[in-house]
């Protein structure tokens, strides 16, 4: 058995290529285009190719891209100060804080700034609620994006025995909401589980979101089981995700590839998450 390949790549190409004519339908009933403020705080180079590509998405949906950079020694309040004024401008439907942030600034206090209906990472704590709560609200863009990718893979999710690794606040358990949001039995395994192997054994659809390359082998994995592959690990054998893919591919029956899986879902749903905040703001189903 030879796993299918899933092209996250060519299914959020798709999805961009929808986000656009919606686009183009809001701009028509509303008068005006969907924005999105992306801040970037520092000059790091991984941060800063990744809100170039965020940018260029963005305009290429036909949505406006408000990009605003803070030097790397700015306070706290400097930026929370350009929260509050991008909450307030009625221009702007998204806001993006680019993670992670300098060690001076609390990046908790920056998240809980930003007005929940222009979250569109899906990281203030009303929105995490509204999740846990099955109340519309803005998720969180990756799982959100795995998501996609495993109706669009297997249908119907209820009942499957998803094991979601890792518990973080941005992927681990926003996914594990929406999985069991979908009516399937949810495990969310960590680093400090016991027995993890025989844990992810269990799993007809494996979420790895830990961040160390490679770490979950080809044999912890089911054969015929479905494995999305969140993480993106830089490594001297260039980018890898956090499972052993050679290994599983002999035996599962879907995985996504690093690159070209998850990675262009996040920003594909980046631009899904804008255009729903910005539907809604303008009372546009
Ligand atoms: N507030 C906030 N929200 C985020 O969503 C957020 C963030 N901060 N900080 C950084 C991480 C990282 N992230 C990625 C998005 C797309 C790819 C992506 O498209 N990756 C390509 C490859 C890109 C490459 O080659 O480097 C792929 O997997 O195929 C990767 C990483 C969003 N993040």
């Amino acid at each position: 058995m030879t796993a299918e390949i899933i092209d996250g790549k060519a299914f959020a190409a798709n999805l961009r290529a929808s986000i656009a004519e919606d686009v183009a339908a809001f701009r028509d009933a509303a008068g005006r285009t969907p924005g999105l403020a992306v801040v970037l705080v520092g000059d790091d180079p991984a941060s800063a190719v990744y809100v170039r590509n965020k940018g260029r998405a963005t305009r290429e949906a036909g949505m406006e891209s408000l990009e605003h950079r803070l030097p790397g020694s700015a306070g706290q309040d400097e930026l929370i100060a350009l929260v509050e004024q991008l909450n307030a401008d009625p221009t702007v439907d998204g806001i993006l804080v680019q993670l992670p942030l300098p060690g001076q600034i609390d990046e908790r206090a920056v998240v809980a700034a930003i007005d929940p209906d222009k979250d569109v990472d899906g990281l203030t704590t009303t929105n995490a609620g509204r999740l846990a709560n099955n109340m519309d609200g803005l998720a969180p863009c990756t799982p959100l994006g795995c998501i996609m990718l495993l109706k669009d893979q297997l249908g119907e999710l209820k009942g499957l025995e998803a094991v979601v690794i890792g518990r973080s606040i941005l992927v681990g358990k926003p996914m594990a909401q929406l999985l069991l949001a979908e009516n399937c039995t949810v495990t969310i395994a960590h680093s400090k589980t016991r027995g993890l192997a025989d844990v992810v054994r269990r799993a007809d659809i494996v979420v790895a979101a830990i961040g160390i390359p490679h770490m979950v082998k080809g044999d912890w994995i089911k054969p015929g089981a479905t494995v999305i592959d969140v993480g993106i690990n830089r490594t001297a054998d260039g980018l890898v995700g956090d499972v052993d893919f050679a290994a599983a591919a002999s035996h599962v029956a879907a995985i996504t590839p690093v690159p070209g899986g998850v990675g262009p879902m996040t920003i594909a749903c980046l631009l899904a998450n804008t255009l729903t905040a910005a539907k809604r703001r303008e009372g546009i189903a």
